[in-house]
């Protein structure tokens, strides 16, 4: 199952990779690149010959002053061997100098490739659907950015120490070959096998380190969904389940950090192996090379070599091999390697992601634990009812609130038994669409639709891309006049994109919508002015008094109505704030929940017989809120409302739950014993009360 904070299928798979795979990818990009590149490499190889010459000069500059100078008594002859060996450590500025100058030409392209690689990859990705509608490839930027410039910094820290060590390592090796081939026998053995030894670290090491960036970039991504999803996770109580989810993500981080760390020791007693080994090694040789002729200048010389020349330049070569060369390939393996598939949407109620630490899982899951008044248990098989009854009994926050009935509910509320009633809702793959038990929609139902219905949605498609994945699928939905209806459903699933077409401001991409009977698609601002207010979640108020605001979508309302709603909307005490209705209300002295009822005041105005509310209250305390739904839902008319807290949902007449390309619509009871997503939201709700309303 993918669980928020996993790393995409590629980090998966690849994480278990030892790196000869990433390697076997990774070479031929590499071929190519360098290939493309043979004036750059040809000169960085002339500069990087002067190196060689630098690092012979040196020892073989301290052997002769020792022998045919100082020791043989020709001290001028000393010091101009000494003064060589001098030269040559002053013409290593010159040569870095033009070895970085060459470098450059290396690794700046390298960088523009893979930030294109990186941006083709994200887009490809964006163009299939990678994620729910609208999601998005949230790793990108972590390639983008963090990733591109670790490619870089190691691939430039890489060829400058490999090369380095090559060049030098070859007049090291020349100059002790030179002096006495009795030399690099006592040397190379050591060196030779901190040299294996170090190579032996290489896979696992490269391993580890992809280990440790998976994580990096599934912490990463837990992070920016929890980030994102902030309101729905505090309206739903989800915070202690992506909390953990998070807290699981940092374990993993930090254990894969250590992995690394262990593989870092292994590397520093390969570096002390081939590093140090040497110079010991030809310290306790001194008695057996004298005695095949080694002379002292020699000695000195091959230790200059050793200590001056090599061993650095092994170090160095083993801290960039061993760090910035499994980062190196990791790296490129991710931006450059092979496309991680992206499968079709997941089927709903499968093991399709919701939200940040809200996965739909199933039921019968391990792991997956009871919380007080969840829906099932393990172990024990209970009847729906019973399953509603309990959960019902036991949490106090789903009782709904004993308020009286207004007729037009009971008018319409469905016969006892009869599943379905003034709303239906179907989607092309739902199975939840209402009817009378034989497949036939109910004969009730039959009398909501057509002209008599509040809002009618017929086959409703709507897609925001030629190319992109519908946001609603087939949607079929039918309010009754007088109905409260609470549409539900994860973020991003398309609750205001429903809203937004049922008010006209968005054409379907197919189908009919219907509000009190006329087709809304073509029709001018006034006429839908007059058929429905649709009120966002970010409040309008203009400078002005509040009863300007009040009245502005009714400016013949009646004193005692604006006195009605503002006593309806809980305002009494923002009026008395600002000095009376006839004070001037200056938005920015407003609070967002001010602002929300003076919005909600206009709306309960309104004389439109449909209100449409996009979380229009998610600023607003429980009980404002409850006050304020209640009132709206009282007034003549019918009140579709995007809840944004599910007493919000319990409190409707019927709710909507939207689940990708599914829908059901029902009672509060109704749908939760039809839709397990529902019963997945109302079960986090339910076990973390502290969260809730
Ligand atoms: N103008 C637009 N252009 C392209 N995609 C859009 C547009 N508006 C919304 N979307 C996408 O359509 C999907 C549904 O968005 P919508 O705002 O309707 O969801 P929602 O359920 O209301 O989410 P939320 O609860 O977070 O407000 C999302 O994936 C969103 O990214």
């Amino acid at each position: 199952m993918k669980r928020v904070g996993d790393a995409g299928p590629d980090a998966g798979a690849r994480g278990t990779d030892d790196g000869s795979g990433a390697l076997r990818r990774v070479v031929p990009h590499a071929r190519r690149f360098l290939a493309r590149r043979t004036g750059v490499l040809v000169r960085l190889t002339l500069w990087s010959l002067a190196e060689t010459g630098q690092a012979f000069l040196l020892g073989y500059g301290v052997a002769r002053a020792v022998d045919r100078g100082f020791l043989a008594g020709d001290t001028r002859l000393g010091l101009l061997w000494l003064t060589v060996a001098l030269a040559a450590v002053l013409l290593g500025a010159p040569v870095i100098r033009g070895v970085f100058a060459q470098l450059a030409g290396l690794t700046e392209p390298l960088r523009d490739g893979l930030v294109r690689s990186a941006v083709d990859r994200s887009l490809t990705r964006a163009a299939a659907g990678a994620g729910a509608p609208g999601g998005t490839d949230r790793a990108a930027v972590s390639r983008l950015t963090n990733q591109v410039e670790i490619a870089r910094d190691s691939f430039a820290g890489l060829v400058l120490t490999l090369r380095s060590f090559v060049f030098t390592a070859a007049g090291a090796l020349l100059g002790l070959l030179s002096l006495h081939p009795a030399l690099l026998v006592v040397v190379l053995p050591p060196l030779t096998g901190g040299l294996v030894l170090f190579l032996a670290t290489l896979r696992p090491m490269a391993a580890a380190q992809r280990r440790a960036l998976a994580a990096d970039e599934a912490l990463g991504d837990h992070a920016a969904r929890s980030r994102a999803a902030l309101r729905d996770l505090t309206a739903c109580g989800t915070g202690p389940e992506t909390a953990r989810r998070g807290a699981e993500l940092v374990d993993d981080a930090a254990a894969a950090a250590r992995a690394l760390a262990g593989w870092a020791a292994v590397r520093t007693a390969a570096l002390g192996v081939a590093g140090h080994l040497p110079v010991l090694a030809l310290l306790l040789a001194v008695p057996w090379l004298r005695g095949r002729g080694v002379t002292a200048g020699a000695l000195l010389g091959a230790f200059t070599y050793l200590v001056q020349s090599l061993l650095p330049a092994l170090h160095t070569l083993m801290a960039a091999l061993g760090a910035a060369g499994s980062r190196l390939l990791v790296v490129l393996d991710r931006i450059i390697g092979p496309e991680p598939e992206v499968g079709p949407e997941p089927a709903v109620g499968s093991e399709r992601e919701l939200k940040p630490g809200w996965v739909s899982r199933p039921e019968s899951e391990p792991g997956w634990e009871m919380k007080p008044g969840s829906v099932s248990e393990p172990g024990r098989t209970r009847t729906p009812g019973e399953e509603r009854t309990e959960e019902l009994a036991s949490v106090p926050a789903f009782t709904r609130p004993s308020r009286p009935e207004p007729a037009y509910a009971a008018a319409r509320r469905p016969a006892p038994g009869a599943v379905g009633g003034a709303v239906t809702v179907s989607a092309r793959t739902s199975a939840g669409l209402p009817d009378a038990g034989d497949g036939a929609p109910a004969p009730r139902e039959h009398a909501r639709r057509g002209p008599d219905a509040a809002v009618e949605l017929r086959s409703v498609t709507l897609s925001y891309g030629v190319r992109a994945a519908p946001v609603l699928d087939s949607l079929d939905l039918c309010v009754a006049p007088g109905e409260h209806l609470a549409v539900v459903g994860p973020s991003g699933i398309g609750k205001s994109t429903l809203t937004r077409l049922i008010a006209g401001s968005l054409l379907p991409s197919a189908g009919e919508v219907r509000v009190a009977g006329r087709e809304v698609t073509g029709r001018a601002p006034a006429e839908l002015a007059a058929l429905r207010v649709l009120v966002p979640q970010e409040a309008y108020v203009f400078s002005g008094t509040l009863s300007d605001n009040l009245t502005y979508l009714r400016p013949d309302a009646s004193r005692a109505d604006v006195d009605a709603a503002v006593g309806a909307m809980g305002l009494r005490p923002l009026v008395e704030r600002l000095g009376g209705l006839d004070a001037p209300a200056r938005p920015a002295v407003l609070s967002h929940g001010e602002r929300q009822l003076v919005a909600l005041a206009r709306a309960y105005l309104s004389p439109a017989p449909l209100l449409l509310l996009d979380e229009a209250t998610c600023h607003l305390d429980p009980a404002s809120e409850a006050r304020a739904e209640e009132s709206l839902a009282r007034r003549p008319g019918t009140l579709l409302m995007v809840a944004h807290r599910l007493s919000s949902a319990v409190r409707a007449d019927r709710v909507l739950v939207l689940d990708g390309t599914k829908a059901v619509c029902g009672t509060h009871d109704e749908v939760l014993d039809r839709s397990p997503l529902y019963r997945d939201l109302t079960g986090h709700w339910n076990g973390t009360p502290a969260a809730g309303p």
